[in-house]
């Protein structure tokens, strides 16, 4: 087992935030070796994503903040499947990447339900592009709206539910095809600070209940620590693993968790890594 990558000498954790190791060669979960992106633009190239090797545990809700433009998002992309690295390689439960595949559900910043399609439509999106059998998933989307409390919404047009309740409908479009990861780019970052706290709250529910590999990108370093089992922090651009940090706080975790020392000196010890690049959060 190799220890994490750690780019800045200046932020090495204490002895008990501690860096956990990967576990490269476990074909579950998804694993990341060499990975790098260069976009090709008329105006030259554009290094976004320096060579990541690093792995996601099944089953494990795993959390990657960086500074803007850092290459967060293309990261995602690269994992789904919707653009292919420059180099190196990804698999996703032991199947290298090529194409966008099955295995993930993925969650934007905003909801993105189509207008004209009531809230269980939207739910069952994929399925009716999949082209799959309506009525073996018609069950299961119902389940989904219920796990969120959305019970009773179903025929609602999606301008009749508040920004939390739409985004609570995307979050069961992502896992209605029951894939056994979800992809989530700054999935909260359109709500209120009230809503995005009880939001965290309910996707680590979920989370817990479904049993998904979730892999989340935030700005917000509390938000990371708060839901993750491990944060990666990334360097600037081209983006970089500059470390990656155990979250060992117990779980279930409520917001109190917030005002735990542990919780607290991890933040402090993360936002440590962006005093010399500007806020984040
Ligand atoms: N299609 C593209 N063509 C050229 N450059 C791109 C393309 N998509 C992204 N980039 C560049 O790659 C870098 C990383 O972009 P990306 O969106 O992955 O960053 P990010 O960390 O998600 O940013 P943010 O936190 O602001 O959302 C940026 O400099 C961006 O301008």
């Amino acid at each position: 087992m190799k220890p994490a990558t750690v780019m800045n000498e200046a932020v090495q954790p204490a002895a008990h935030l501690r860096l956990v190791s990967d576990r490269a060669g476990d074909a579950s979960g998804i694993n990341l070796s060499g990975v790098s992106k260069t976009y090709r633009t008329r105006d030259g190239d554009v290094p976004s994503l320096r060579p990541l090797d690093f792995h996601i545990n099944d089953g494990e809700f795993f959390v990657v903040v960086g500074p803007s433009g850092c290459g967060k998002s293309t990261l995602l992309k690269l994992i789904s499947g919707l653009l292919p690295p420059t180099t190196g390689e990804i698999l996703v439960e032991g199947e290298k990447v090529t194409t966008p595949h099955g295995n993930v559900g993925i969650v934007f910043q905003n909801a993105l339900l189509l207008p004209w399609r009531n809230i269980l439509n939207n739910v069952m999106l994929p399925i009716d592009m999949k082209r799959l059998a309506r009525d073996k998933y018609l069950a299961r989307a119902k389940e989904l709206l219920k796990l969120v409390g959305l019970e009773g919404f179903e025929k609602k047009l999606p301008w009749q539910l508040s920004g939390g309740m739409q985004q609570r409908a995307s979050i069961c479009r992502a896992l209605v095809h029951d894939p056994k990861i979800m992809l989530m780019d700054e999935p909260f970052g359109a709500l209120d600070a009230l809503t995005r706290e009880r939001m965290n709250v309910e996707l680590m529910r979920i989370q817990r209940e479904t049993k998904k590999t979730v892999l989340l990108i935030t700005h917000s370093i509390p938000e990371a620590v708060f839901l993750a089992d491990r944060v990666l922090v990334m360097t600037e651009r081209p983006g970089a693993v500059a470390a990656i940090y155990d979250v060992p706080l117990p779980r279930p975790r409520s917001l109190d968790v917030m005002a735990d020392p542990v919780f607290t000196e991890l933040v402090q010890r993360i936002r440590k890594h962006f005093f010399s690049q500007g806020a984040l959060d």
